[in-house]
């Protein structure tokens, strides 16, 4: 490489690092963020409070929540946030554990840095450690059986029982585990070879504010945060036949250039006369396919509504799009883009389609579908900040349920399996020797820091804990960790029901690993200079789309 030689012309104001100076500052930024969500780790993480550039807050121990809500700056900061919503969206958990691992491999590699050795070098070893480590995660994996509702039941009452402190507590967890069991068994579906599956697609989580999560329900069916239209229209339908739409039952409204020109009053007259027929035509279409609800994207004009009460129809209007496609799949019904198509083979079923208050609102209940595999988790709660932090915990659940039916392997908790695969990890690193010796042991180090920082949260002596952990471990205990919530080194966390699928295990080493590596790769960091407070708005503005964009170079470049 011809250094020295300035092929590139940066900007005004743009600023280059190069070589170890520019993979320090990553390595410093990383950790920054590994620090700040270190404290947020497991059952007895603190929560963080977030505001943002609005004064909105959000209070959460959720770790892509915090980090989505977080206004990281520095690019190598940025890798590491992409990789937590990476691992958020391939598996739904684990994410606080990868942005902690991939600082701790970071961290590690630090003084292997300053003995001179090329980050290529820890590259390969950290690739060689991982590569081991889910062999051995494999072999030490304990299979399950996903069938067993008990079982599960328990496995899903550790990840929330961190969730919800207070009096109610108990009661409440009670309440969610039994309605999270009940949603995810109905829409499993069970595979040839003996497996489950789920979709989270299938349970849709309604939040209503008022009364408490006590007040939660599972409903069988889809439940819209709609009112029936039209005071006449009947209020509970049963047997129905659910006409699903996309497109408005009014008449379209002239253009507005278009000029219409009314020079006498039975102008107006026969104008409106002339829309009420087309309204009533519509509806009459609508009431000879034998349909009796009318559920639409779109809007419902009064005259229209008027006579689909008429006709003993219940409709509702501007049902969100989601909502609009979960019907559809819930009660087989086609959406029908325009009313010329509508006909007796595009309407869904369902046994009970009834308008219910629900506290000071009322919601339209749609039960006893066609396709008995969509549920409704309808959540009550004294604030939004409860209602969301309620929903994250039981998407959390569902995560776990869904990545056990997935893969009915689990591994134990609470630091367990970190290190385990630690001790591993060194026997291994014996055998390679090398520089790269050196890599693979500072991985099996980097592992311990996911029990360190659980003994941390517990207000342990992290150093005593760590020696514990690593002597019950060497004796064969491999299930030996960290009991956060009495504050003591347990020597076996399945007995306690703390358990980890091991799919989640596997995408957080994967994940941490893949940025930790990403990072080390990189020895020459040109930024842009900051945009000038004129253009601030703008930059603003699309800050999002700006965002992604600069996701997606990291992602082509890895
Ligand atoms: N009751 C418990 N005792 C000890 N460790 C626990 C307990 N419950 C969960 N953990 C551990 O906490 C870690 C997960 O913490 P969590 O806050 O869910 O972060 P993540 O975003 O990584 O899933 C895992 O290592 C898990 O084994
Ligand atoms: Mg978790």
């Amino acid at each position: 490489m011809a250094a020295g030689v300035p092929v590139l012309i940066l900007k005004e104001g743009a600023t280059r690092t190069y070589g170890r100076e520019a993979l320090r500052s990553n390595i410093l930024a990383a950790r920054i963020i590994a620090e700040a969500l270190k404290t947020s780790l497991g059952p007895r993480g603190m929560d963080k409070m977030i505001v943002d550039a609005f004064g909105d807050i959000t209070v959460t121990n959720d770790g892509v929540t915090i980090l989505k809500e977080m206004d990281v700056q520095h690019p190598a900061a940025k890798l590491i946030v992409e990789t937590a919503k990476a691992q958020d969206a391939e598996v739904g958990d684990g994410t606080t554990s990868v942005v902690v691992l991939a600082g701790s491999l970071l961290e590690k590699a630090e003084p292997l840095l300053d003995q001179n050795i090329h980050p290529s070098i820890i590259i390969e070893g950290y690739k060689k450690a991982m590569e081991k480590a889910l062999e051995e995660l494999s072999n030490i994996a304990v299979k399950i059986n996903p069938k067993d509702k008990e079982y599960m039941r328990k496995l899903v009452y550790t990840t929330l029982s961190s969730k919800f402190v207070g009096q109610e507590a108990e009661e409440i967890r009670n309440k969610l585990l039994d309605m999270i069991i009940e949603a995810a068994y109905t829409v499993a579906v069970e595979q040839p070879d003996g497996t489950l599956r789920m979709s989270l697609d299938d349970i849709k989580i309604e939040k209503k504010k008022g009364g408490s999560l006590l007040d939660s329900q599972l409903v069988k069916g889809i439940v819209l945060d709609k009112e029936v239209v039209h005071p006449g229209m009947p209020k509970r339908v049963e047997n129905a036949k659910i006409l699903v739409l996309d497109a408005p039952l009014e008449v379209e409204k002239p253009d507005i250039t278009a000029k219409i020109n009314i020079t006498d009053p039975r102008q107006i007259e026969a104008f409106l006369e002339e829309q009420t027929k087309i309204l009533k035509e519509m509806v009459d279409k609508i009431a000879e396919t034998g349909a009796n609800v009318v559920i639409t994207q779109k809007g419902i004009d009064d005259v229209a509504a008027h006579f689909l009460a008429k006709k003993g129809i219940m409709a509702v209007r501007r049902v969100k799009r989601s909502d609009i496609e979960k019907v559809a799949k819930a009660t087989g019904a086609k959406v029908v883009t325009s009313i010329k198509d509508v006909s007796p083979e595009v309407l869904g079923e369902a046994k009970l389609v009834e308008e219910r208050r629900v506290g000071k609102d009322k919601m339209v209940f749609i039960e006893g579908a066609k396709n008995p595999r969509a549920v409704t988790i309808l959540l009550r709660g004294a604030s939004d900040m409860a209602l969301d932090e309620a929903e994250r915990n039981i998407t959390d659940a569902l995560h776990v349920l869904r990545n056990i039916f997935m893969k009915p392997m689990i591994v134990g908790g609470g630091g367990a399996v970190e290190v385990e695969l630690a001790e591993r990890l060194r026997k291994f690193a014996s055998t390679v020797g090398g520089k790269e010796q050196l890599a693979i042991e500072a991985y099996a180090e980097a592992l311990e820091e996911i029990p360190v920082v659980l003994a941390d949260t517990a207000g342990m002596d992290t150093l005593e804990a760590l020696m514990e952990l690593r002597k019950l471990h060497r004796e064969g205990k491999i299930w030996a960790g960290v009991n956060v919530v009495e504050g003591k080194i347990e020597e076996d966390m399945t007995k306690l029901g703390v358990v980890e699928p091991v799919r989640v295990r596997e995408q957080v080493l994967k994940s941490a690993t893949e940025a930790a590596n990403a990072l080390l790769k990189i020895d020459d960091v040109i930024a842009a200079a900051p945009p000038k407070e004129g253009k601030k708005g703008k930059k603003e503005e699309g800050g999002e789309e700006e965002e992604e964009g600069g996701s997606s170079k990291f992602g082509s470049e890895f």
